[in-house]
Protein backbone atom coordinates (compact mmCIF):
# COMPACT_ATOMS: atom_id res chain seq x y z
CA UNK A 1 0.00 0.00 0.00
CA UNK A 2 1.34 2.83 -1.14
CA UNK A 3 1.91 6.02 1.49
CA UNK A 4 1.94 9.45 0.08
CA UNK A 5 2.36 13.20 1.63
CA UNK A 6 0.06 15.63 2.29
CA UNK A 7 0.52 17.33 -0.77
CA UNK A 8 -0.31 14.59 -2.42
CA UNK A 9 -2.89 13.55 -0.97
CA UNK A 10 -4.32 16.91 -1.32
CA UNK A 11 -4.37 17.01 -5.00
CA UNK A 12 -5.71 13.42 -5.14
CA UNK A 13 -8.80 14.79 -2.84
CA UNK A 14 -8.82 17.72 -5.86
CA UNK A 15 -8.66 15.46 -8.92
CA UNK A 16 -11.21 13.30 -7.48
CA UNK A 17 -13.58 16.01 -6.38
CA UNK A 18 -13.20 17.69 -9.98
CA UNK A 19 -13.12 14.22 -12.19
CA UNK A 20 -15.67 11.93 -10.44
CA UNK A 21 -17.03 15.15 -9.97
CA UNK A 22 -17.91 15.11 -6.37
CA UNK A 23 -18.92 18.23 -4.56
CA UNK A 24 -15.94 18.87 -1.83
CA UNK A 25 -19.32 18.93 0.97
CA UNK A 26 -20.47 15.53 -0.53
CA UNK A 27 -16.94 13.48 -0.40
CA UNK A 28 -16.60 15.34 3.15
CA UNK A 29 -20.17 13.46 3.87
CA UNK A 30 -19.03 10.11 2.08
CA UNK A 31 -15.53 10.21 4.16
CA UNK A 32 -17.74 10.63 7.41
CA UNK A 33 -20.35 7.94 7.01
CA UNK A 34 -17.11 5.50 6.95
CA UNK A 35 -16.11 6.98 10.12
CA UNK A 36 -19.16 6.83 11.46
CA UNK A 37 -19.45 3.06 9.98
CA UNK A 38 -16.10 1.77 11.56
CA UNK A 39 -17.44 3.21 15.22
CA UNK A 40 -21.06 1.77 15.48
CA UNK A 41 -19.36 -1.55 14.69
CA UNK A 42 -17.66 -1.39 17.40
CA UNK A 43 -19.53 0.95 19.90
CA UNK A 44 -23.09 0.75 20.55
CA UNK A 45 -25.02 4.06 21.62
CA UNK A 46 -24.70 3.24 25.59
CA UNK A 47 -21.37 5.25 24.80
CA UNK A 48 -21.24 8.89 25.19
CA UNK A 49 -19.78 11.11 23.04
CA UNK A 50 -17.65 13.59 22.63
CA UNK A 51 -16.44 15.35 19.55
CA UNK A 52 -13.33 17.90 19.25
CA UNK A 53 -13.90 19.90 16.57
CA UNK A 54 -11.39 22.49 14.85
CA UNK A 55 -12.71 25.09 12.60
CA UNK A 56 -11.21 23.58 9.50
CA UNK A 57 -12.44 20.35 7.35
CA UNK A 58 -11.07 17.56 9.49
CA UNK A 59 -13.08 19.67 11.99
CA UNK A 60 -16.10 19.76 9.56
CA UNK A 61 -15.99 15.54 9.43
CA UNK A 62 -15.88 15.64 13.38
CA UNK A 63 -19.64 17.45 13.01
CA UNK A 64 -21.10 15.05 10.31
CA UNK A 65 -19.85 12.92 12.43
CA UNK A 66 -21.97 13.99 14.87
CA UNK A 67 -25.11 14.20 13.27
CA UNK A 68 -24.62 10.64 11.59
CA UNK A 69 -24.47 9.58 15.51
CA UNK A 70 -27.36 11.63 16.98
CA UNK A 71 -29.48 10.43 14.40
CA UNK A 72 -28.53 6.81 15.58
CA UNK A 73 -29.47 7.77 18.97
CA UNK A 74 -26.22 8.25 20.46
CA UNK A 75 -25.80 10.86 22.98
CA UNK A 76 -23.64 13.69 21.09
CA UNK A 77 -21.88 16.80 22.48
CA UNK A 78 -19.50 19.16 20.38
CA UNK A 79 -16.84 21.20 21.02
CA UNK A 80 -15.65 24.12 19.60
CA UNK A 81 -12.52 25.36 20.79
CA UNK A 82 -11.57 27.12 18.17
CA UNK A 83 -14.72 29.12 17.79
CA UNK A 84 -17.34 28.77 15.15
CA UNK A 85 -15.92 30.69 12.12
CA UNK A 86 -14.34 27.87 9.88
CA UNK A 87 -14.17 26.87 6.53
CA UNK A 88 -16.65 26.70 3.77
CA UNK A 89 -17.75 23.08 4.43
CA UNK A 90 -17.41 23.22 7.72
CA UNK A 91 -19.66 26.29 8.46
CA UNK A 92 -22.52 23.80 5.90
CA UNK A 93 -22.20 21.09 8.91
CA UNK A 94 -22.11 23.10 11.39
CA UNK A 95 -25.24 24.48 9.98
CA UNK A 96 -26.99 20.88 9.55
CA UNK A 97 -25.96 19.94 12.65
CA UNK A 98 -27.66 22.85 14.11
CA UNK A 99 -30.69 22.03 12.33
CA UNK A 100 -31.47 18.54 13.57
CA UNK A 101 -31.31 20.23 17.42
CA UNK A 102 -30.26 17.15 19.15
CA UNK A 103 -26.91 17.68 19.66
CA UNK A 104 -25.64 19.77 22.52
CA UNK A 105 -23.10 22.53 21.44
CA UNK A 106 -20.37 23.11 24.29
CA UNK A 107 -17.96 25.81 25.06
CA UNK A 108 -15.95 23.90 27.51
CA UNK A 109 -15.38 19.76 27.86
CA UNK A 110 -16.67 19.11 30.92
CA UNK A 111 -14.15 18.10 34.16
CA UNK A 112 -15.51 14.43 34.53
CA UNK A 113 -16.16 11.84 32.04
CA UNK A 114 -17.40 8.51 32.02
CA UNK A 115 -15.61 5.49 31.32
CA UNK A 116 -18.03 4.73 29.22
CA UNK A 117 -17.48 7.99 26.80
CA UNK A 118 -15.97 8.45 23.04
CA UNK A 119 -13.57 11.19 22.23
CA UNK A 120 -13.42 11.94 18.86
CA UNK A 121 -10.76 14.47 17.92
CA UNK A 122 -11.37 16.55 15.05
CA UNK A 123 -9.31 19.46 15.74
CA UNK A 124 -6.63 19.42 13.25
CA UNK A 125 -5.65 16.28 10.72
CA UNK A 126 -3.56 17.34 7.06
CA UNK A 127 -4.08 21.03 7.45
CA UNK A 128 -1.58 21.38 11.12
CA UNK A 129 0.70 24.25 10.14
CA UNK A 130 3.00 24.49 13.64
CA UNK A 131 2.93 23.04 16.92
CA UNK A 132 -0.38 23.55 19.29
CA UNK A 133 0.30 26.03 22.21
CA UNK A 134 -2.30 28.06 24.76
CA UNK A 135 -5.60 26.89 25.44
CA UNK A 136 -5.50 24.61 22.80
CA UNK A 137 -2.70 22.52 24.12
CA UNK A 138 -3.84 22.35 27.68
CA UNK A 139 -7.08 20.64 26.34
CA UNK A 140 -5.10 18.58 24.46
CA UNK A 141 -3.22 17.68 27.64
CA UNK A 142 -6.35 17.38 29.70
CA UNK A 143 -8.14 14.93 27.39
CA UNK A 144 -5.09 12.85 27.00
CA UNK A 145 -5.78 12.30 30.74
CA UNK A 146 -9.20 11.30 30.49
CA UNK A 147 -9.93 7.25 30.27
CA UNK A 148 -12.53 7.38 27.92
CA UNK A 149 -11.93 5.53 24.06
CA UNK A 150 -9.99 8.14 22.17
CA UNK A 151 -10.78 8.18 17.93
CA UNK A 152 -8.46 10.75 15.73
CA UNK A 153 -10.09 11.62 12.62
CA UNK A 154 -7.54 11.17 9.81
CA UNK A 155 -4.37 12.36 12.12
CA UNK A 156 -3.97 12.79 15.75
CA UNK A 157 -4.10 16.49 16.22
CA UNK A 158 -0.32 17.71 16.97
CA UNK A 159 1.42 15.31 14.95
CA UNK A 160 2.41 15.86 11.26
CA UNK A 161 2.48 13.39 9.11
CA UNK A 162 5.77 14.05 6.57
CA UNK A 163 8.01 15.11 9.19
CA UNK A 164 9.55 15.12 12.94
CA UNK A 165 7.18 16.73 15.37
CA UNK A 166 8.56 19.02 17.87
CA UNK A 167 6.42 18.99 20.23
CA UNK A 168 4.69 16.33 22.71
CA UNK A 169 1.43 18.24 22.93
CA UNK A 170 -0.68 15.64 20.76
CA UNK A 171 -3.77 14.41 20.99
CA UNK A 172 -3.57 10.43 22.56
CA UNK A 173 -5.59 8.05 20.20
CA UNK A 174 -6.31 4.84 20.46
CA UNK A 175 -7.05 4.75 17.17
CA UNK A 176 -6.62 6.92 14.31
CA UNK A 177 -9.00 6.38 11.46
CA UNK A 178 -7.34 7.78 8.09
CA UNK A 179 -8.09 8.08 4.65
CA UNK A 180 -7.48 6.45 1.73
CA UNK A 181 -3.43 5.86 2.00
CA UNK A 182 -1.21 5.71 5.34
CA UNK A 183 1.07 8.65 6.15
CA UNK A 184 4.58 8.29 6.26
CA UNK A 185 4.09 9.23 10.21
CA UNK A 186 2.39 6.77 11.29
CA UNK A 187 5.54 4.35 10.37
CA UNK A 188 7.53 6.67 12.83
CA UNK A 189 7.75 4.30 16.47
CA UNK A 190 8.12 7.73 18.60
CA UNK A 191 4.45 8.55 17.05
CA UNK A 192 2.93 4.78 18.11
CA UNK A 193 1.67 6.30 21.69
CA UNK A 194 -0.09 8.95 20.15
CA UNK A 195 -1.30 7.31 16.71
CA UNK A 196 -2.62 3.57 18.64
CA UNK A 197 -3.76 1.87 16.08
CA UNK A 198 -4.30 3.10 13.00
CA UNK A 199 -6.73 1.95 9.94
CA UNK A 200 -7.28 3.16 6.63
CA UNK A 201 -10.47 4.04 5.56
CA UNK A 202 -11.49 4.05 1.31
CA UNK A 203 -13.14 7.15 1.05
CA UNK A 204 -13.30 6.11 -2.59
CA UNK A 205 -10.69 8.96 -4.01
CA UNK A 206 -9.84 8.68 -7.69
CA UNK A 207 -7.65 4.65 -7.84
CA UNK A 208 -5.78 5.67 -10.77
CA UNK A 209 -4.86 9.08 -10.51
CA UNK A 210 -3.10 7.60 -6.64
CA UNK A 211 -1.68 4.66 -8.89
CA UNK A 212 0.05 7.27 -10.76
CA UNK A 213 0.88 9.09 -8.08
CA UNK A 214 5.28 8.60 -7.61
CA UNK A 215 6.35 7.67 -3.74
CA UNK A 216 9.73 6.05 -2.14
CA UNK A 217 7.50 4.52 0.34
CA UNK A 218 4.94 1.56 0.92
CA UNK A 219 3.54 -0.78 3.35
CA UNK A 220 4.40 -4.12 2.00
CA UNK A 221 2.05 -6.48 0.96
CA UNK A 222 2.85 -9.81 -0.85
CA UNK A 223 2.30 -10.09 -3.97
CA UNK A 224 1.31 -13.37 -6.10
CA UNK A 225 4.21 -13.25 -8.13
CA UNK A 226 6.41 -13.50 -5.39
CA UNK A 227 3.79 -15.96 -3.54
CA UNK A 228 4.80 -17.66 -6.92
CA UNK A 229 8.37 -17.64 -6.85
CA UNK A 230 7.98 -19.68 -3.51
CA UNK A 231 6.52 -22.47 -4.53
CA UNK A 232 8.66 -25.53 -4.61
CA UNK A 233 8.49 -26.74 -8.13
CA UNK A 234 7.29 -30.59 -8.22
CA UNK A 235 10.61 -31.64 -9.78
CA UNK A 236 12.70 -29.57 -6.44
CA UNK A 237 15.33 -31.88 -5.17
CA UNK A 238 17.78 -30.93 -2.35
CA UNK A 239 20.34 -29.59 -4.80
CA UNK A 240 18.02 -27.03 -6.40
CA UNK A 241 16.36 -25.88 -3.66
CA UNK A 242 19.31 -23.73 -2.51
CA UNK A 243 22.62 -24.05 -0.17
CA UNK A 244 23.12 -21.37 2.71
CA UNK A 245 25.97 -21.92 4.93
CA UNK A 246 25.76 -19.61 8.55
CA UNK A 247 28.54 -18.23 9.73
CA UNK A 248 27.31 -17.27 13.51
CA UNK A 249 28.41 -17.71 17.12
CA UNK A 250 31.31 -19.33 18.26
CA UNK A 251 32.65 -21.36 21.20
CA UNK A 252 29.79 -20.62 23.86
CA UNK A 253 27.59 -18.00 21.92
CA UNK A 254 26.52 -20.87 19.37
CA UNK A 255 22.57 -20.56 19.78
CA UNK A 256 22.73 -17.81 17.19
CA UNK A 257 23.50 -20.04 14.91
CA UNK A 258 21.54 -22.77 15.93
CA UNK A 259 18.43 -20.53 15.65
CA UNK A 260 19.49 -19.16 12.39
CA UNK A 261 19.84 -22.84 11.08
CA UNK A 262 16.60 -23.95 12.09
CA UNK A 263 14.35 -21.01 11.06
CA UNK A 264 16.43 -21.42 7.46
CA UNK A 265 15.69 -25.09 7.24
CA UNK A 266 12.23 -24.20 8.37
CA UNK A 267 11.70 -22.09 5.86
CA UNK A 268 12.46 -24.04 2.82
CA UNK A 269 16.38 -24.28 2.20
CA UNK A 270 17.36 -27.55 0.35
CA UNK A 271 20.65 -27.68 2.26
CA UNK A 272 21.95 -26.17 5.43
CA UNK A 273 25.62 -26.20 6.24
CA UNK A 274 26.85 -23.99 9.69
CA UNK A 275 30.71 -23.54 10.05
CA UNK A 276 31.62 -24.09 13.18
CA UNK A 277 34.88 -24.06 15.31
CA UNK A 278 36.31 -27.98 16.84
CA UNK A 279 34.99 -27.07 20.41
CA UNK A 280 31.11 -26.65 18.99
CA UNK A 281 30.47 -29.47 16.66
CA UNK A 282 28.53 -31.79 18.86
CA UNK A 283 26.65 -28.67 20.30
CA UNK A 284 25.73 -28.66 16.13
CA UNK A 285 24.97 -32.19 15.28
CA UNK A 286 22.55 -32.45 18.52
CA UNK A 287 20.64 -29.43 17.88
CA UNK A 288 20.19 -29.59 13.93
CA UNK A 289 21.31 -33.22 12.58
CA UNK A 290 20.23 -31.95 9.32
CA UNK A 291 22.66 -29.76 9.29
CA UNK A 292 26.61 -30.41 7.61
CA UNK A 293 29.01 -29.12 9.44
CA UNK A 294 31.86 -26.71 7.63
CA UNK A 295 34.96 -27.01 10.73
CA UNK A 296 36.74 -24.19 11.24
CA UNK A 297 40.42 -24.45 11.88
CA UNK A 298 40.20 -21.89 14.84
CA UNK A 299 39.57 -23.78 18.05
CA UNK A 300 37.44 -20.74 19.54
CA UNK A 301 36.48 -18.29 16.78
CA UNK A 302 35.46 -18.63 13.34
CA UNK A 303 38.18 -17.28 11.00
CA UNK A 304 38.78 -19.90 8.13
CA UNK A 305 37.83 -18.95 4.31
CA UNK A 306 36.78 -22.14 3.56
CA UNK A 307 35.57 -23.37 0.13
CA UNK A 308 31.97 -21.95 -0.23
CA UNK A 309 31.96 -22.21 -4.19
CA UNK A 310 28.81 -24.04 -4.15
CA UNK A 311 26.74 -21.83 -1.81
CA UNK A 312 23.92 -19.55 -3.27
CA UNK A 313 23.76 -17.88 0.34
CA UNK A 314 26.00 -17.00 3.28
CA UNK A 315 24.61 -15.32 6.37
CA UNK A 316 27.45 -13.75 8.21
CA UNK A 317 27.52 -12.30 11.85
CA UNK A 318 24.94 -12.89 14.55
CA UNK A 319 26.88 -13.50 17.75
CA UNK A 320 30.45 -14.22 16.05
CA UNK A 321 32.48 -11.76 17.90
CA UNK A 322 35.29 -9.24 16.82
CA UNK A 323 38.04 -11.52 16.91
CA UNK A 324 41.07 -10.34 14.25
CA UNK A 325 40.34 -13.76 12.36
CA UNK A 326 36.79 -12.90 12.01
CA UNK A 327 37.54 -9.92 10.64
CA UNK A 328 39.69 -10.83 8.62
CA UNK A 329 37.16 -13.95 7.30
CA UNK A 330 34.79 -10.98 6.61
CA UNK A 331 37.18 -9.22 4.30
CA UNK A 332 37.55 -12.24 2.16
CA UNK A 333 34.19 -12.80 2.12
CA UNK A 334 33.65 -9.22 0.56
CA UNK A 335 35.98 -9.79 -1.65
CA UNK A 336 36.16 -13.29 -2.60
CA UNK A 337 32.77 -14.41 -2.32
CA UNK A 338 30.34 -15.16 -5.63
CA UNK A 339 27.34 -15.68 -3.86
CA UNK A 340 24.53 -13.63 -2.03
CA UNK A 341 25.73 -12.18 1.81
CA UNK A 342 23.92 -11.54 4.69
CA UNK A 343 25.37 -9.43 7.15
CA UNK A 344 24.01 -9.09 10.69
CA UNK A 345 24.71 -7.91 14.35
CA UNK A 346 28.81 -8.22 14.84
CA UNK A 347 29.25 -8.41 11.20
CA UNK A 348 27.72 -5.12 11.12
CA UNK A 349 29.91 -3.62 14.32
CA UNK A 350 32.59 -4.94 12.57
CA UNK A 351 31.69 -2.94 8.92
CA UNK A 352 31.19 0.44 11.49
CA UNK A 353 34.58 0.06 13.01
CA UNK A 354 36.70 -0.81 9.39
CA UNK A 355 35.36 1.59 7.42
CA UNK A 356 37.30 0.79 4.24
CA UNK A 357 35.29 -2.24 4.11
CA UNK A 358 32.37 -0.63 3.07
CA UNK A 359 34.09 0.16 -0.40
CA UNK A 360 33.81 -3.47 -0.45
CA UNK A 361 30.50 -4.71 0.02
CA UNK A 362 28.77 -6.52 -3.25
CA UNK A 363 25.91 -5.24 -4.54
CA UNK A 364 22.87 -6.07 -3.52
CA UNK A 365 24.27 -7.17 0.02
CA UNK A 366 21.69 -7.60 2.88
CA UNK A 367 22.59 -5.94 5.84
CA UNK A 368 19.96 -6.29 8.91
CA UNK A 369 20.85 -3.61 11.71
CA UNK A 370 18.40 -2.75 14.78
CA UNK A 371 18.76 1.10 15.27
CA UNK A 372 21.93 0.66 17.77
CA UNK A 373 23.74 -0.84 15.03
CA UNK A 374 22.72 1.64 12.10
CA UNK A 375 23.78 4.38 14.46
CA UNK A 376 26.96 2.76 14.38
CA UNK A 377 27.01 2.56 10.50
CA UNK A 378 25.60 5.88 10.08
CA UNK A 379 26.34 8.34 12.99
CA UNK A 380 23.20 9.62 15.48
CA UNK A 381 19.65 10.32 14.75
CA UNK A 382 16.86 11.83 16.80
CA UNK A 383 14.47 10.96 15.04
CA UNK A 384 12.47 7.99 12.28
CA UNK A 385 12.40 10.55 9.65
CA UNK A 386 15.90 11.25 9.83
CA UNK A 387 17.20 7.68 10.38
CA UNK A 388 14.76 7.04 7.07
CA UNK A 389 16.95 9.50 5.36
CA UNK A 390 20.56 8.43 6.53
CA UNK A 391 18.89 4.65 5.22
CA UNK A 392 18.44 5.64 1.78
CA UNK A 393 21.31 7.86 1.31
CA UNK A 394 23.22 4.46 3.01
CA UNK A 395 21.70 2.26 0.41
CA UNK A 396 21.89 4.93 -2.32
CA UNK A 397 25.73 5.12 -1.72
CA UNK A 398 26.35 1.30 -0.82
CA UNK A 399 23.79 -0.18 -3.72
CA UNK A 400 22.90 -2.66 -0.80
CA UNK A 401 19.28 -3.54 0.73
CA UNK A 402 19.01 -2.65 4.72
CA UNK A 403 16.77 -4.02 6.49
CA UNK A 404 16.34 -0.99 9.62
CA UNK A 405 14.59 -3.29 12.11
CA UNK A 406 12.24 -2.61 15.03
CA UNK A 407 8.64 -1.56 15.07
CA UNK A 408 7.39 -1.57 11.08
CA UNK A 409 10.99 -2.63 10.29
CA UNK A 410 11.86 -0.10 6.92
CA UNK A 411 13.47 -2.12 4.27
CA UNK A 412 15.53 0.04 1.66
CA UNK A 413 16.99 -0.64 -1.70
CA UNK A 414 20.00 1.25 -3.98
CA UNK A 415 17.07 3.47 -5.23
CA UNK A 416 16.10 4.37 -1.67
CA UNK A 417 12.82 2.81 -1.99
CA UNK A 418 11.51 1.91 1.60
CA UNK A 419 8.52 -0.54 2.41
CA UNK A 420 7.57 -0.62 5.60
CA UNK A 421 6.65 -4.19 7.30
CA UNK A 422 3.26 -4.27 8.78
CA UNK A 423 3.79 -7.77 10.43
CA UNK A 424 5.63 -7.91 14.57
CA UNK A 425 4.75 -7.28 17.50
CA UNK A 426 6.98 -6.60 20.99
CA UNK A 427 6.66 -9.83 21.92
CA UNK A 428 9.75 -10.18 19.61
CA UNK A 429 11.95 -8.52 21.32
CA UNK A 430 13.74 -11.11 22.70
CA UNK A 431 17.45 -11.94 21.65
CA UNK A 432 17.99 -14.18 19.39
CA UNK A 433 14.94 -13.36 17.44
CA UNK A 434 16.83 -11.43 15.25
CA UNK A 435 19.31 -14.43 13.95
CA UNK A 436 15.54 -16.15 12.82
CA UNK A 437 15.23 -13.21 10.30
CA UNK A 438 18.88 -14.23 8.70
CA UNK A 439 17.52 -18.22 8.15
CA UNK A 440 14.52 -17.11 6.92
CA UNK A 441 16.65 -14.25 4.65
CA UNK A 442 18.92 -17.36 3.17
CA UNK A 443 16.66 -19.72 2.75
CA UNK A 444 14.09 -17.72 0.69
CA UNK A 445 17.08 -15.90 -1.66
CA UNK A 446 17.58 -19.11 -3.51
CA UNK A 447 14.09 -19.00 -4.98
CA UNK A 448 13.32 -14.92 -5.47
CA UNK A 449 16.94 -14.46 -6.62
CA UNK A 450 16.14 -10.95 -5.57
CA UNK A 451 17.86 -8.68 -2.30
CA UNK A 452 14.96 -6.57 -2.28
CA UNK A 453 12.09 -8.52 -2.73
CA UNK A 454 14.08 -11.46 -0.69
CA UNK A 455 14.08 -8.97 2.54
CA UNK A 456 10.72 -7.85 2.02
CA UNK A 457 9.47 -10.86 1.98
CA UNK A 458 11.61 -12.19 4.82
CA UNK A 459 10.65 -9.80 7.32
CA UNK A 460 6.68 -10.25 6.58
CA UNK A 461 7.09 -14.14 7.64
CA UNK A 462 9.58 -13.57 10.01
CA UNK A 463 6.93 -10.35 11.88
CA UNK A 464 3.74 -12.65 10.94
CA UNK A 465 5.43 -16.06 13.20
CA UNK A 466 5.62 -13.54 15.70
CA UNK A 467 1.81 -12.48 15.21
CA UNK A 468 0.87 -15.79 15.29
CA UNK A 469 3.15 -16.96 18.47
CA UNK A 470 1.72 -13.67 20.20
CA UNK A 471 -2.01 -14.71 19.25
CA UNK A 472 -1.46 -18.55 20.44
CA UNK A 473 1.07 -18.17 22.96
CA UNK A 474 0.82 -14.82 24.55
CA UNK A 475 3.74 -11.72 23.90
CA UNK A 476 5.34 -12.57 27.40
CA UNK A 477 5.87 -16.44 27.30
CA UNK A 478 6.76 -16.34 23.64
CA UNK A 479 10.09 -17.15 22.25
CA UNK A 480 12.54 -16.97 19.08
CA UNK A 481 12.17 -21.05 19.34
CA UNK A 482 8.61 -20.72 19.26
CA UNK A 483 8.63 -18.94 16.69
CA UNK A 484 10.18 -21.04 14.17
CA UNK A 485 7.83 -23.63 15.07
CA UNK A 486 4.84 -21.12 13.78
CA UNK A 487 6.73 -20.27 10.43
CA UNK A 488 4.53 -23.52 9.44
CA UNK A 489 1.41 -21.11 9.85
CA UNK A 490 2.78 -18.08 8.52
CA UNK A 491 4.30 -19.96 5.58
CA UNK A 492 0.60 -21.52 4.94
CA UNK A 493 -1.26 -18.24 5.41
CA UNK A 494 0.78 -16.70 2.76
CA UNK A 495 0.65 -19.38 0.95
CA UNK A 496 -3.31 -19.29 0.72
N1 LIG B 1 -11.82 17.30 0.27
C1 LIG B 1 -10.88 17.15 1.14
O1 LIG B 1 -9.83 17.77 1.04
C2 LIG B 1 -11.13 16.24 2.27
C3 LIG B 1 -10.59 16.58 3.51
N2 LIG B 1 -10.90 15.89 4.59
C4 LIG B 1 -10.52 16.35 5.92
O2 LIG B 1 -9.92 17.60 5.85
C5 LIG B 1 -8.76 17.65 6.67
C6 LIG B 1 -7.87 18.74 6.20
O3 LIG B 1 -8.61 19.93 6.35
P1 LIG B 1 -7.94 21.36 6.34
O4 LIG B 1 -7.01 21.46 5.20
O5 LIG B 1 -9.05 22.33 6.43
O6 LIG B 1 -7.06 21.38 7.64
P2 LIG B 1 -7.37 21.14 9.20
O7 LIG B 1 -8.82 20.93 9.41
O8 LIG B 1 -6.45 20.10 9.64
O9 LIG B 1 -6.95 22.51 9.92
C7 LIG B 1 -6.61 23.61 9.22
C8 LIG B 1 -6.83 24.90 9.99
O10 LIG B 1 -6.15 24.90 11.22
C9 LIG B 1 -5.22 26.00 11.29
N3 LIG B 1 -4.07 25.54 12.08
C10 LIG B 1 -3.11 24.69 11.68
N4 LIG B 1 -2.25 24.44 12.70
C11 LIG B 1 -2.70 25.15 13.76
C12 LIG B 1 -2.25 25.31 15.11
N5 LIG B 1 -1.19 24.67 15.57
N6 LIG B 1 -2.94 26.12 15.93
C13 LIG B 1 -4.05 26.75 15.49
N7 LIG B 1 -4.52 26.65 14.23
C14 LIG B 1 -3.86 25.86 13.38
C15 LIG B 1 -4.92 26.33 9.86
O11 LIG B 1 -4.48 27.65 9.73
C16 LIG B 1 -6.25 26.05 9.19
O12 LIG B 1 -7.11 27.14 9.33
C17 LIG B 1 -8.23 16.25 6.56
O13 LIG B 1 -7.36 15.93 7.63
C18 LIG B 1 -9.49 15.44 6.59
O14 LIG B 1 -9.90 15.22 7.92
C19 LIG B 1 -11.95 14.89 4.52
O15 LIG B 1 -13.16 15.55 4.71
C20 LIG B 1 -11.94 14.15 3.23
C21 LIG B 1 -12.00 15.06 2.07
N1 LIG C 1 8.07 -3.64 19.24
C1 LIG C 1 8.32 -4.40 18.17
N2 LIG C 1 7.40 -4.53 17.20
C2 LIG C 1 7.66 -5.29 16.11
N3 LIG C 1 8.81 -6.00 15.93
C3 LIG C 1 9.75 -5.92 16.85
C4 LIG C 1 9.56 -5.12 18.02
N4 LIG C 1 10.68 -5.23 18.78
C5 LIG C 1 11.53 -6.06 18.11
N5 LIG C 1 10.97 -6.48 16.95
C6 LIG C 1 11.59 -7.35 15.95
O1 LIG C 1 12.36 -8.37 16.60
C7 LIG C 1 13.61 -8.56 15.96
C8 LIG C 1 14.74 -8.31 16.98
O2 LIG C 1 15.96 -8.45 16.34
P1 LIG C 1 17.33 -7.97 16.98
O3 LIG C 1 17.18 -6.60 17.53
O4 LIG C 1 18.39 -8.23 15.99
O5 LIG C 1 17.46 -8.95 18.22
P2 LIG C 1 18.53 -10.08 18.55
O6 LIG C 1 19.84 -9.63 18.02
O7 LIG C 1 18.50 -10.09 20.02
O8 LIG C 1 18.03 -11.31 17.93
C9 LIG C 1 13.64 -7.62 14.78
O9 LIG C 1 13.26 -8.29 13.62
C10 LIG C 1 12.60 -6.56 15.12
O10 LIG C 1 12.01 -5.98 13.99
K1 LIG D 1 -7.71 14.94 14.17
Amino acid sequence: MKILNIQQIREADQYTIENEPIKSIDLMERASYELFTWITERFNNDFSVYVLAGSGNNGGDGLVVARLLSESDYKVQVILPLGKNGSDDFEENLKRLKKINTVLILEELPEQISEKSIIIDAIFGSGLSRPIEGRLADLIKKVNNFEANKIAIDMPSGLFADKASPSEIIFKADYTLSFQVPKLAFMMAENQEYIGEFEILDIKLDKEYINNCLSDYSIYEVDSVIKNRLKLKSIAHKGNRGRATIIAGGYARMGAAILAARACLHSGIGLISVQTCPHCIDIVQNQIPEALILTDENEYVLGSYLDYSKQDVIVFGPAIGFAHKTLVLLENLLKDYQGQLILDADAITLLAENRELLNLLPEGTILTPHHGEFKRLVGKYSNNFEAIMQLKSFCMHHKVVVVLKGKFSAVCNADGKISFNPTGNAGMAKGGSGDLLCGILAAIYPRIKNSYETAKLAVYLHGLSGDISKEEKGENFMTPSIMIEKLQSAFKKIEN
